[in-house]
């Protein structure tokens, strides 16, 4: 009786809070008492209630002592127990949370693709201001059609490359820019907002809320990255005879990588909160499997989904300057550009880009100027990420490492494999066929999808520290439980 009494304390200051209301409750009765099926009923309820629900607000868990007919004193250690308004936040953000996230991302994607169509079909100079909350609107009369059409009349893009075009044309590539846009303002509004009631309402942990604070902030500066992106492509020394009107390069690869990062964040954000979810539904097989990932064999194969990762994401970087040096117009060929496989030293590292008299800068330039070197760095890359994932697949197939290797970790890996090789087979294809605009934006999609492949594989790789404590204690919470219903 001694050792049980002590062992509720202690469970009543340690562990969660579902512990401290039925410790505390456990400990009033006494295992003879008449109210012995209420409290029967009530653990029962308790447990339940605990794995259903991960860690919940003690308020929820009051309604729940009182739906199991629990006794007065139970309803009075609830009130008693409820958390101050600063400590509210839950210890597991609530499971729509993830959901949520998860669909931010698949829109976030939505926009990429179509942000790629935009550029492919030249439309993105088309809107020549930034209003951010009037431009919601299209013209909606001839005389404001007639105005915008005057603004694009006066850019260089018209007076260099388009002359010829006539409004109905114009109203084609205008409406693909303001949908871009206005998908845009979508995205904010339908993340700011659910951020504020998330938080406001206590549905995400402080961590959870300082995420979804900082992926907020992200979307409205790719708003400005975006605006500062069309800035460049509207410069009046792009008139200058020879020039080609289109966004600088650096400010196209900064709007590309910033809307990867985005898209990345809320992926792996989503992705824990469903996880964790996943592990206090069945605590026991979560520990066990976090056990198996602990494993020093592993260690490795971690390490080399990190790298792979921040390689993906360079060759991501090096393809949104093919983009913007539209370098992909040149050298069509796949096992040759021009008469080697690599053009002739002299075209890579010309003075032709350097901007400084002694040529000190002459090799960066180069790299991310010219665009025959732009392209076989491309290459270079691309072929250097192929290589990479078939070596990780064939490592995570040694003896070894495929004995200590979880299921679904193993199934992402060859999920990789299929990605690598599909974007590798879709950016050929954009070469040889010269860019067409379906094969490109499939291209843009396809290293989107091979992104979420290697952050797939590396988050199931992975255990994050506040998933494992919370099923720690739901065990612990568990034992108490059971240990108190056996004593009933
Ligand atoms: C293995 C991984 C690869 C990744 C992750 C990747 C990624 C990318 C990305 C993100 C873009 C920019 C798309 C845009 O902004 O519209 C791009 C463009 C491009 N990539 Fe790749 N790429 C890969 C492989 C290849 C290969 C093997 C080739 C051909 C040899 C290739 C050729 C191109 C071309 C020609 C473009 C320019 C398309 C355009 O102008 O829209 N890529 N790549």
């Amino acid at each position: 009786m001694v050792f049980f009494q002590l062992g509720l304390r202690r469970a009543a200051t340690q562990l969660a809070r579902p512990s401290i209301l039925c410790g505390q409750f456990l400990r009033q009765q006494t295992p003879a008492s008449p109210a012995s099926s209420k409290l029967t009923k009530l653990a029962r309820a308790a447990r339940s209630y605990a794995t259903d629900k991960p860690i919940s607000p003690i308020a929820e868990l009051s309604d729940k002592f009182r739906a199991a007919n629990a006794s007065k004193e139970a309803q009075d250690i609830a009130q008693t127990s409820k958390p101050s308004k600063s400590s509210s936040f839950p210890e597991a953000s609530d499971k729509a949370v993830g959901y949520w996230l998860l669909a931010s991302a698949a829109s976030v994607f939505g926009i990429v693709v179509f942000g790629g169509l935009t550029r492919l079909t030249e439309s993105g100079l088309s809107i020549t201001e930034w209003k951010p909350v009037t431009g919601s609107l299209p013209p909606l009369n001839d005389a404001q059609w007639e105005s915008e059409f005057e603004k694009y009349r006066a850019s260089p893009e018209f007076k260099l490359i388009n002359p010829h075009m006539d409004l109905s044309d114009f109203k084609r590539i205008y409406f693909m820019e303001w949908t871009h846009r206005l998908w845009g303002r979508f995205i904010g509004l339908s993340f700011v907002l659910p951020t504020v009631y998330f938080i406001a309402r206590r549905r995400v942990t402080p961590r959870m809320a300082g995420t979804l604070v900082g992926i907020s902030g992200l979307i409205g500066f790719q708003g400005f990255i975006g605006w500062w992106m069309v800035q460049s492509g509207l410069k009046d020394d792009l008139f200058a005879p020879g020039s080609h009107p289109r966004v600088s390069q650096y400010r196209l690869a900064t709007h590309l990588a910033a809307a990867f990062v985005c898209y990345s964040w809320m992926l792996l954000a989503g992705l824990k909160v469903l996880r964790t979810h996943k592990a206090l539904r069945d605590p026991q097989a979560a520990a066990k499997a976090f056990k198996a990932l602990q494993s020093p064999i592993l260690r490795v194969l971690r390490g080399s989904i990190t790298g792979l990762t921040a390689l993906i994401f360079t060759t991501v970087l090096s393809g949104a300057l093919v983009a913007g040096l539209d370098a992909g117009l040149i050298y069509n060929d796949i096992f040759k550009m021009g008469e080697g496989i690599v053009p002739p030293q002299s075209e890579l590292w010309n003075r032709f880009y350097c901007r400084k008299e002694d040529g000190s800068d002459l090799w960066w330039r180069n790299m991310l100027e010219n665009p025959s070197l732009v392209q076989l760095d491309h290459r270079i890359l691309a072929m250097t990420t192929f290589t990479a994932v078939m070596a990780l697949f064939f490592y995570s197939r040694t003896a070894r490492v495929k004995g200590a290797l979880p299921k679904d970790v193993r199934k992402g890996v060859n999920g990789l494999v299929h990605l690598v090789s599909l974007q590798v087979a879709l950016g050929i294809s954009t070469l040889i066929y010269i860019v067409p605009v379906p094969l490109a934006a499939a291209h843009q999609a396809g290293a989107l999808a091979l992104l979420t492949g290697v952050l797939v594989a590396g988050q199931r790789l992975r255990v994050p520290h506040s998933t494992m404590a919370l099923v720690k204690r739901r065990l612990q919470v568990d034992k108490v439980i059971e240990s108190g219903i056996n004593r009933v």
